[in-house]
């Protein structure tokens, strides 16, 4: 079930009180609806990681909350959260366990959050997972005894994509997924994540530095700059925005600051 990811006032200090004080986020608000796919650009620096950080509760903020659904999550444990949240870096080889085998990692995945119940045994079965990896398109689901680490940096992508969300996650984070991968690959694990995203209607954020991506998937484009929200585009305005104009504010940000 997809949930309402909400920001209130968030404020993230590295180095507080120090001539190095960096605010990273500075009172930054963003309410992102349920099933919305929402693309994150800003220059380096502008605090993307460090947002997707305090949303994981790998960092927790100085100031402001941090909702999921009905729930306020501001201190709840990182590994309590990864439950609900699923996470993908630009390093394939971040998130799976290469000596693993495809099966056992989707085993892995999928287990972490079912109960043991008959239900849950009986849907993570061998043909289950196989049917999942088919939806691919890649033949991996040829390949389910093949340790994970021997599969291309696409591959695994690809096969990250359906761990982070064969339990059906509440949200989905994506930072920079693609940006390892060569132009075809890269191409191939968008075209998944759309699928994916739009099929399971996750509630989802996703981090690029590539212009025309941020403009082609998903139905909302964010930008960051010094740990605020300075564009936030949807519907008509974001139709009508090109990747030409985008890179002119986007590259007029970072040249302010910099
Ligand atoms: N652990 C830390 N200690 C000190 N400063 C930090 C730390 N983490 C981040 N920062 C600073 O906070 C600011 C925001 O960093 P952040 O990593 O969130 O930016 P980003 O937008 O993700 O950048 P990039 O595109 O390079 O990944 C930067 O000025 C960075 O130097």
């Amino acid at each position: 079930m997809s949930s309402q990811l909400k920001l209130v006032d968030i404020t993230k200090k590295f180095e507080a009180n120090t001539v190095n004080e960096k605010v990273a986020l500075d009172h930054l608000n963003l309410t992102v609806e349920p099933g919305q796919f929402v693309t994150v650009l800003g220059s380096n620096g502008s605090g993307k990681s460090t947002m997707f950080n305090v949303i994981l509760g790998s960092l927790f903020p100085d100031e402001g909350k941090v909702y999921l659904g009905d729930k306020d999550i501001t201190k709840l444990k990182d590994y309590k959260r990864a439950l609900n949240i699923g996470c993908l870096y630009q390093n394939p080889l971040r998130g799976t366990a290469p000596n693993l085998t495809i099966e056992e990692n989707l085993a892995l995945a999928y287990t972490r959050k079912a109960s043991p119940s008959f239900f849950a045994l009986n849907k993570k079965d061998s043909s289950y997972f196989r049917e999942v990896l088919s939806t691919l398109g890649m033949g991996l689901e040829d390949r389910m005894k093949t340790k994970i680490g021997l599969l291309s940096g696409g591959q695994r992508q690809a096969a990250s994509l359906l761990m982070a969300t064969i339990a059906e996650p509440e949200l989905l984070l994506l930072d920079e997924h693609t940006a390892a991968l060569d132009p075809g690959a890269a191409e191939k694990v968008m075209a998944l994540t759309k699928k994916i995203v739009e099929e399971n209607k996750i509630t989802t954020l996703m981090i690029t530095h590539d212009m025309e991506y941020a403009l082609e998937y998903g139905s909302r484009t964010i930008m960051l700059d010094s740990g605020k929200i300075v564009m936030d585009l949807t519907g008509k305005e974001r139709e009508e925005m090109t990747t030409g104009k985008l890179a002119e504010l986007f590259y007029g940000k970072a040249h302010k600051r910099g």
